[in-house]
């Protein structure tokens, strides 16, 4: 059996607003083991990017335990890259320190080494000396795809990385990440709002409750039905997936795929 490299016990996260504890998630059980490619999707607003902050050791939380990598989460580590869905790169920084930023502590010739790799990796070859300004969006993301991977952490958490893309691009990308995830046996946990994309990327597929975010259902995809599309059995997830979601509303709604 693969390690466990991170586990989610019991967790519950509230947030103050306006003095009021409002609950955002409950009762978040999950186990990832090493290697697995896991897609949460899940209504706006029930704390899917709060759940990857957590993970990260950005958010702390109220109740439960988040172990990553044996230990429990309590502050952000190497260990764990994460990619938003804007890219965050630093405008007046060339594409390669906006990549080599979080190994500044490194020995220079390590840090070069490490930073081409992470270029290569992406696909950004030549691109070294450009800013970020002078990237399209799909570059941009490979670039924040390069800086999230080049400490090389276990886990690279991806919150909505391809949203603001065009959907050819988003496609190419799609392809892409699972491409590096075969080369780097990165454990990634993405955030998706596009269904398809969940299908096609996650081997598990978490689905999420309105606030406060509870897992609904976990659905075990096989690589050979997420990689054709048109496919009878994808569809069948898909509106698996999207039955969850109407079950909530309270009235009816119609949808063909
Ligand atoms: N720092 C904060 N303080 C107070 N409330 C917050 C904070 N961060 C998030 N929230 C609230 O927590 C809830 C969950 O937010 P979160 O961004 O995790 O949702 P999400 O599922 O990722 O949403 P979306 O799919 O729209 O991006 C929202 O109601 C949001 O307003």
């Amino acid at each position: 059996m693969a390690k466990e490299i991170l586990q989610i016990k019991n967790l519950d996260k509230r947030f103050i607003v306006n003095k009021q504890e409002v609950p955002i998630l409950k009762g978040i059980n999950l186990t990832v083991e090493e290697g697995e490619f896991i897609t949460i999707v899940g209504h706006s607003g029930c704390g899917k990017s709060t759940l990857l902050k957590i993970i990260a050791g950005l958010v702390d939380y109220e109740e439960g335990e988040v172990i990553r990598n044996g230990k429990k989460v309590v502050q952000p580590g190497t260990d764990c890259g994460m990619v938003f869905q804007e890219h965050r790169l630093l405008p007046w920084l060339k594409i390669r320190d906006n990549v080599g930023f979080g190994i500044k502590n490194l020995d220079k010739r390590e840090r070069e080494k490490l930073i081409e790799k992470h270029i290569e990796l992406v696909g950004l070859e030549g691109f070294e000396k450009a800013y970020p300004s002078q990237l399209s969006g799909g570059m941009s993301q490979r670039a924040a795809i390069a800086r999230g991977l080049v400490a090389n952490p276990s886990i690279l958490l991806l919150d909505e990385p391809f949203g603001a893309l065009d959907a050819l691009t988003r496609i190419q990308m799609q392809k892409e990440i699972l491409r590096i995830q075969k080369e780097e046996k990165t454990t990634m946990i993405m955030v998706t709002h596009d269904i398809d994309e969940a299908i096609y990327l996650g081997r598990r597929v978490i689905v999420m409750s309105a606030r406060p975010g509870e897992i609904k259902s976990i659905l075990t995809i096989e690589s050979s039905v997420a990689k054709n599309r048109g496919g009878a059995e994808f569809s069948y997830y898909k509106k698996k997936i999207l039955d969850h979601f109407f079950e909530e509303s309270e009235e009816a709604i119609e949808y063909t795929i």
